[in-house]
């Protein structure tokens, strides 16, 4: 059974009511040289939802993805995170201000432990320097062992003490999947970004999985936006759907919406757009 983690323990309230809108996404235009990956797309993500970015190969949902962590500037449109309009920045702003991600292709420390890469995404919350956290002095020391109470709370939320020492890159896929989620739930965020959380897993994988993400939202309050090609996890999971094909919105709205939309249906049959 799942510990239930005090959410005292994680971010502080950021005064956006559950279901206020935590982010806004406006008229997003994309190109890489003559490639338009997205086009004038809008939409926004509620406080304490699940929202679903879903869309055929190509459709510009990991682009979407890169736009709202500030890895790619677009040309056009702006993005609202709590309220506040951004001007271009870095992903490492992005982590600070609360936006968390796991990828596509996982992207852990392999040599490193499981314990170790989980509290590489406490990171950006230590306020100690480098200085005094490499001599493990004073209120270096004091702050390490309360993130290290916040690591191993979600080491048993995830129930994953088992490996909590054995380098990731032992770890059978299904597992490293878990420990990238634990890794971005460490960096406390109001946000998490979760790209293919499912791909590549077996269906008991796929299971334990939609589990601890409705977890996630659940016990911790998170906001979670994720791209997923799984149809049954999506429509399970999310409370609202957008859907991207060739980089403009096709659709958006509640799973059962999205579902009986006509340019949905066409765009996953592959009807001519001609
Ligand atoms: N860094 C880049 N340089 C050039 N083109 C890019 C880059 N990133 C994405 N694209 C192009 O933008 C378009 C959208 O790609 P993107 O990866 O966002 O789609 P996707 O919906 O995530 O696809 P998939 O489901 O296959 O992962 C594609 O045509 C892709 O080739």
């Amino acid at each position: 059974m799942n510990q239930h983690i005090d959410p005292g323990t994680l971010r502080a309230d950021d005064g956006i009511e559950r279901g206020g809108m935590l982010l806004h996404v406006d008229n997003i235009s994309l190109s890489f040289g003559g490639v338009k990956a997205i086009t004038d797309v809008s939409f926004d993500v509620k406080k304490g939802e699940i929202r679903a970015i879903i869309g055929p190969n190509g459709a510009g949902k990991t682009s979407m993805l890169n736009v709202i962590n500030g890895f790619y500037h677009p040309q056009e449109g702006t993005i609202t995170f709590r309220g506040e309009k951004r001007r271009r920045m870095r992903p490492h702003r992005a982590a600070s201000q609360g936006i968390a991600r796991t990828f596509q292709n996982i992207a852990l420390f392999k040599g490193m432990t499981t314990l170790d890469n989980i509290m590489t995404g406490r990171m950006t919350l230590m306020k100690s320097s480098m200085l005094s956290q490499a001599m493990w002095w004073g209120p270096a020391h004091r702050e390490e062992i309360a993130h290290r109470e916040t690591v191993e709370k979600i080491i048993d939320f995830l129930e994953i003490e088992h490996i909590r020492k054995t380098p990731v890159g032992r770890l059978p896929y299904g597992l490293q999947k878990r420990v990238e989620l634990g890794r971005a739930l460490a960096a406390d965020p109001a946000l998490l970004l979760l790209d293919e959380p499912m791909a590549g897993m077996n269906l008991e994988e796929k299971e334990d999985m939609s589990r601890f993400v409705l977890d996630v939202n659940q016990q911790f309050g998170t906001t979670i936006a994720l791209i997923e090609h799984d149809m049954g996890v999506v429509m399970d999971l999310s409370d609202r759907v957008v859907v991207l094909d060739y980089g403009r919105k096709i659709g958006d709205g509640t799973p059962d919406e999205v579902r009986n939309n006509q340019a949905v249906i066409d765009a996953y049959l592959g009807v001519s757009h001609e």
